[in-house]
């Protein structure tokens, strides 16, 4: 497997705003274009053929861009798909688990909310990326735990693992996580909600 730079625009799926297959590629397609550089599986269905046959098709369009797709949540459709990783939740299952089955080289990350305690333990578990939000007001999850931008420093210099933000991060806001220290936005809303992905990809993207 490549090794992928964990750096840049993190291009997580909505189901809501890619109702079937097409749309999905067509918009990933975008953002890939744009040069996003990481793009995550993030499907809530429990429409398990739907969920590996739209898995496989994105992991296959990642290839080609030399790209990794990571998988949200599930372990078991990572491996069954052949990502190149899988995005764990705090009650998601363990990073332990994640790399017996998905090997040395897969990309393993956590969500660490707010705290820079679960991201120094999700290191010594051996993640390869931490994820901190929400920054910002989301729209696609608005109960999320905000978490204050002055995380982002501190994990910059005390975690040693790259830094996803994540959290209604838009072109108006991404700018204040990266100079504080974010290696990467993840963004859903304000990026495929928007009419030229490509173009809101590209800006996201330039501001590296
Ligand atoms: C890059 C990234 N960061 C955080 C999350 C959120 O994960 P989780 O807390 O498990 O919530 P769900 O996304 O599963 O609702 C993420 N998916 N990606
Ligand atoms: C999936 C997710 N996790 C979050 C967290 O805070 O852990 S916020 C979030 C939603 C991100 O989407 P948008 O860019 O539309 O706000
Ligand atoms: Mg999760």
């Amino acid at each position: 497997m490549t090794s992928y730079a964990l750096h840049g625009l993190y291009a997580i799926t909505d189901s809501t705003l890619m109702p079937d297959d097409a749309a999905l590629l067509e918009q990933v397609h975008a953002a890939l274009e744009g040069g996003a550089a990481i793009v995550q599986y993030r499907d809530k269905s429990d429409d398990s053929a739907r969920r590996l046959r739209q898995a496989t098709l994105l992991r296959e369009l990642c290839e080609r861009f030399e790209r990794p797709l990571l998988i949200n949540d599930d372990l078991d459709l990572a491996v069954a798909c052949k990502a190149h990783g899988v995005h764990l939740g705090q009650t998601d299952g363990s990073v332990a688990a994640a790399r017996a089955q998905l090997g040395a080289k897969a990309i393993i990350g956590v969500t660490c909310h707010d705290s820079l305690e679960l991201a120094l333990q999700a290191r010594d578990a051996g993640a390869d990326y931490v994820a901190f939000g929400a920054f910002f007001a989301s729209q696609t999850k608005p109960g999320a735990r905000p978490a204050p931008l002055s995380l982002l420093p501190q994990a910059a210099r005390e975690v040693g693992l790259p830094v996803v933000a994540i959290g209604g991060i838009s072109m108006d806001n991404a700018r204040q996580v990266i100079e504080a220290g974010a290696n990467m936005v993840a963004v859903i809303h304000a990026l495929f909600a928007n009419a030229d992905i490509r173009h809101q990809a590209q800006q996201f993207s330039q501001q590296f």
